[in-house]
């Protein structure tokens, strides 16, 4: 197992030598005159050498930017854009993207990442979109658009950015930033975000030799906190944009204000296409369309530029994945960032909320500083959790996974991500006769499994690849192979399976690079085709109508390929 782990270079060689016997820190030493340092082999070094013995601790992580060997090399020079929103930090980064020769975005969402491929695109500087759920190549290009988690640290670039910096300290996806900020093996590092990263990504950075240099900026036009409540709905007006915070509650709001027949809604979530949301976008932002009034979730939160001229908060609380809990101050200003937007028709941006008993929140928060950002996320790589299993051979992923959490040391400036959903995976892994390096993937994969028909997903293709290997996608999503529990709506049950399918999308692509034979861009577009017909006819939808409701509703029109949307 060892040895196919090196020959498909899941392993590095350093960590295959120690495993072997056949090396030890001289070794190691030796290896970095020639330059083969890679990330482990960094590791292994950092342990030795603090410890002053041979015995590396796995669990000693206080030292991760030794973790990104070709990053280390460079003399990174680091420019911090911070200011509030819309004050014009990300168009200065991008300006120095678009002038590099080679360079690579990292975003926090989907649309960002493909907004950026887009725009580097159509100025003629060929990028790549490389996203969890798409692969999109452009010939000869040396961009690439990403969303953060695919951030390649093993390639040199010229130039990188990174939107939305404060991130780092995400409970959830904190650590992704951590290693895009201490990994990127860029010439010039560009992080864009809150001023409230400043004194923890310099800190950080203290560690790396890398010249930091922090650019303030101000805001490009006025954001007004409107004394009243937005009151009933008929005084939506042009322009406005309703947040709201789950799929159900934005369908439910777009219902209401369309009803009187004065306004029709576009709606934008994080889960829809980006093609569809752009759709959607255009026609909110377009003056001829009959759509001048947006609903939507916080997907509009980071870096997006619409019309919009009022934002209204439907709700100051939302479901965060673990508890319902108050928006904080940077959640509450990045929305209500979006509304007046520099160069949009609306010069002065307001905001305010649907219910009166919110208001006090949003004006304390609307000029509120963000709070300093203490710590940033950390996670254990796929390396350390491999060294630590060769100690315990009978340790299954969970049991590492918890290790590793309970005894992991770390400096003061960073704190493990939260891994509960990753050990409810690897809980469900560990039954199965799956590689270490299998269950790290999958554990890595957006499932949420919390989500019955999720979780269903999710042991049901690890099943088949435990037992079959990969096979065609379509021979593990079979009809009928999700119990649907009673108490679903046809709404929820919809959002689940779409989960379940961006979950096999992301696993194929995974599965695609270790088996690069096989076509699974097609097998997806099967699938999805059969999976629409047979949702249809479970649910009786027969009509044309039907058809178009649920494409409209869902990512499986973009895989699909049937992405052909009638607004009416
Ligand atoms: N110098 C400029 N010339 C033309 N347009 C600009 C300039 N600076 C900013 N803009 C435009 O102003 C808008 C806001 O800029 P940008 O998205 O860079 O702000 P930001 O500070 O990153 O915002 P946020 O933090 O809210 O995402 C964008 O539409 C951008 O294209």
């Amino acid at each position: 197992m060892v040895s196919w782990l090196f020959r498909r270079r899941v392993l590095s060689p350093a960590v295959w030598g120690i495993l072997q016997g056949k090396k030890d820190p001289s070794w190691l030493q030796l290896e970095q005159k020639t330059g083969c340092l890679n990330r482990v082999f960094v590791t292994v070094r950092q342990h030795t050498s603090t410890s002053r013995s041979n015995k590396f601790d796995v669990t000693d992580l206080t030292r991760p930017h030794t973790w990104y060997p070709t990053a280390r090399r460079k003399s990174r020079k680091v420019v911090l854009h911070v200011g509030p929103t819309n004050s014009g930090k990300t168009h200065g980064a991008l300006k120095q993207l678009q002038l590099s020769s080679s360079g690579i975005y990292c975003g926090p969402l989907r649309l960002l990442a493909w907004e950026v491929a887009k725009r580097l695109n159509k100025a003629k500087v060929p990028c790549d979109l490389i996203t969890g759920q798409e692969k999109d190549e452009v010939e000869g290009a040396k961009h690439k658009s990403v969303t953060v988690e695919m951030a390649d640290v093993t390639s040199e670039y010229h130039c990188a950015v990174i939107d939305e910096i404060q991130m780092l300290g995400c409970m959830t996806r904190g650590y992704s930033f951590t290693r895009a900020l201490l990994g990127l093996a860029a010439d010039e590092l560009h992080l864009c975000g809150d001023a409230a990263a400043v004194p923890l990504v310099q800190e950080l950075l203290k560690v790396t030799g890398d010249v930091v240099k922090v650019q303030y900026y101000d805001r490009l036009s006025p954001l007004v906190p409107l004394k009243v409540p937005l009151g009933p709905f008929k005084n939506i007006r042009t322009g406005d944009c309703i947040v709201a915070f789950s799929r159900y509650e934005i369908y439910k709001l777009k219902r209401y204000i369309e009803k009187d027949g004065k306004h029709l809604c576009s709606v934008v979530y994080g889960s829809l296409p980006p093609e569809t949301r752009t759709r959607q976008a255009t026609m909110f932002n377009d003056v001829n369309s009959e759509f001048d009034v947006l609903v939507s979730s916080d997907a509009i939160g980071m870096g997006l530029n619409l019309n919009i001229s009022r934002i209204i908060f439907s709700t100051m609380k939302k479901f965060d994945g673990i508890e319902m809990r108050e928006l904080i101050v940077p959640e509450i200003k990045q929305i209500a960032g979006r509304a007046g937007r520099y160069g949009s028709k609306y010069p002065v941006g307001e905001v305010t909320c649907i219910h009166a008993d919110d208001l006090p929140l949003l004006h304390s928060s609307i000029n509120a500083p963000s709070p300093i950002l203490e710590r940033a996320g950390l996670f254990p790589t796929f390396d350390l959790f491999f060294m630590y299993s060769r100690l315990r051979p009978g340790y299954g992923l969970q049991h590492i996974m918890e290790y590793f959490v309970e005894n992991a040391k770390l400096s003061d400036n960073y704190f493990i991500t939260d891994c509960e959903n990753l050990l409810k995976i690897a809980a469900v892994l560990d039954h199965l006769p799956l590689s270490l390096h299998d269950k790290y993937l999958f554990c890595m994969s957006p499932t949420e499994m919390d989500d019955e028909i999720v979780s269903q997903g999710l042991t049901q293709f690890a099943q088949n690849y435990a037992e079959r290997g990969i096979v065609h996608l379509r021979e593990i999503f079979t009809p009928g192979m999700l119990q649907v529990p009673e108490t679903h709506t046809k709404m929820k049950e919809l959002e689940s399976i779409h989960k379940v399918l961006d979950l096999y999308v992301w696993l194929s692509y995974r599965l695609e690079d270790a088996f690069p034979d096989r076509d699974m861009a097609a097998s997806q577009r099967e699938i999805c085709s059969m999976l629409i017909e047979e949702f249809l006819e479970r649910l009786g939808w027969q009509k044309p109508s039907h058809r178009k409701l649920l494409l409209r509703r869902s990512s499986m029109s973009q895989l699909s390929g049937e992405v052909q949307l009638n607004p009416r």
